[in-house]
């Protein structure tokens, strides 16, 4: 449905209806912003035929693991940042857990700047709190945040800061650096051996449990840690019913907390687990029916206030293996925007102005970002995402540009396409094919 021209330094985008509403519009880009907006407009260096499709801002993922260094067997900068481009992102964090562990300056500019050289999505590098992700020292948050990355947001997740004092140490670092810390809830005590959801599921398939008070117990201390030392807590990966109710009552609260919901937490029950194929294995783990609905809810209503993906590749022999084996963690950056589609959109829940304030407007207001995020009006950056709302598309794990294959999504039939992902004017996908720089 796109047709695409040459390189350029004004772009067209046309036939979109801007945030799914009103009458098709045209979209002059010029040098990096939006320039005008209007109909039967003409006459650019390049031109996006956007079908009658939605136009939202570029989405923004609070939560990916990009691998590198240490990991490129699985994924790089480069194919990451792909498959983030072919998704609709155009910014990405890149979570601190990669071999080295990025918790300090050298390494956060280093993931800057590949991703910058890369150039199909920005990605901000997520520091450590602790040094090696040990939990025992603080890392060199000041000279992160100080670095060429500026990184706006630190987190051992895979890890949870479990020791309160250093949580709370970080969290008053955290509010005089202007940053935020981002937690993997999971009280490490009540998850000794853990791989699967604490309940009848998992107690019918001999799985040793993952109980939703690992979580609750520390986005409950957290609130309190957050509130007396009025630093900025964020939620990772939002798992339960519970979890929901503490974030309501803490933000009633007027504490600085938010969180996300990742789009398989929405999506997906234990009842996967039947088949004992690890590719439903992930931290935290796959929960029941009724915290797929109470998370749908609060993302809805706003007590979660972003999606995030937790994009986490594994390679094939981590996956395809005895379950209690099989490394945490699935691919999500391309698949996102569709399952967001078919949990939250299809039933109406949310509506595409509701996913651009989850995928894209909170997220970015979340960390800071000046330039995502932002109206689609002129004189704004062109950070943007059309998208095909009537497509349906089957999901082929083999196809996905990431460096590895452990969708659960594979096979699935899911609603709602990216067409095409523009930065700064740029495109950087368009119909399925990554544009290189
Ligand atoms: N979310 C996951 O299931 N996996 C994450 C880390 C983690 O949170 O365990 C990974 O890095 O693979």
């Amino acid at each position: 449905m796109t047709r695409a021209t040459g390189a350029s330094t004004s772009l067209l985008i046309t036939d979109v209806r801007l945030y799914g509403e009103g009458d098709p519009v045209d979209v002059r880009v010029v040098d990096g912003d939006i320039a005008e907006i209007g109909t039967g407009l003409a006459g650019a260096d390049e031109t996006v035929d956007g079908g009658g499709g939605v136009l939202l801002p570029g989405f923004v993922d609070l939560h990916t693991h990009l691998r590198e260094p240490g990991r490129e067997d699985t994924e790089t900068i480069e194919t990451g940042s792909a498959a983030a481009a072919l998704g609709g992102y155009t910014a990405v964090f890149a979570m601190a857990n990669t071999d080295p562990v990025a918790d300090t300056a050298v390494l956060t500019d280093h993931v800057w700047r590949r991703g910058q050289a890369v150039g199909l999505v920005d990605v901000h590098p997520v520091g450590a709190v602790t040094v090696g992700l040990q939990g025992t020292q603080l890392a060199e948050l000041g000279a992160m945040a100080d670095g060429d990355a500026h990184v706006k947001m630190f987190s051992d997740d895979g890890k949870c800061v479990h020791d309160p004092l250093l949580m709370r140490r970080a969290l008053e670092y955290a509010r005089g650096l202007g940053v935020l810390i981002a937690q993997h809830a999971e009280e490490p005590r009540l998850t000794v051996g853990a791989i699967a959801h604490e309940g009848p599921n998992a107690a019918r398939l001999g799985l040793a449990g993952w109980p939703r008070s690992a979580e609750e117990s520390i986005v409950a201390r957290d609130a309190i840690l957050a509130r007396d030392a009025g630093g900025r807590v964020h939620i990772c990966h939002a798992s339960t019913a519970g979890t929901v109710e503490l974030l309501r009552w803490a933000k009633a609260q007027g504490i600085a907390i938010t969180a996300e919901v990742t789009p398989h937490h929405l999506l997906l029950d234990d009842s996967r687990l039947a088949t004992y194929d690890a590719v439903n294995k992930v931290n935290p783990p796959l929960r029941e029916d009724s915290d797929c609905v109470a998370l749908r809810a609060a993302l809805a209503e706003g007590v979660i206030d972003c999606v995030a993906t937790d994009h986490a590749p594994h390679a094939e022999q981590e996956k395809c293996c005895e379950f209690a084996a099989a490394r945490p963690g699935m691919l999500g950056l391309q698949t996102a925007l569709s399952v967001i589609a078919a949990t939250m959109v299809a039933d109406g829940a949310l509506d595409w102005r509701g996913v651009a304030r989850v995928m894209s407007e909170r997220p970015a207001a979340i960390v800071g970002l000046p330039d995502q995020g932002r109206p689609i009006a002129v004189g704004e950056p062109a950070n943007l995402t059309v998208v095909d709302p009537d497509a349906t598309w089957t999901v082929d794990a083999s196809a996905l540009a990431s460096r590895s294959a452990n969708t659960p999504f594979d096979s699935m039939t899911l609603p709602a396409r990216v067409v095409a992902t523009v930065l700064r004017g740029r495109v950087t996908a368009i119909d399925g094919e990554v544009r290189a720089r």
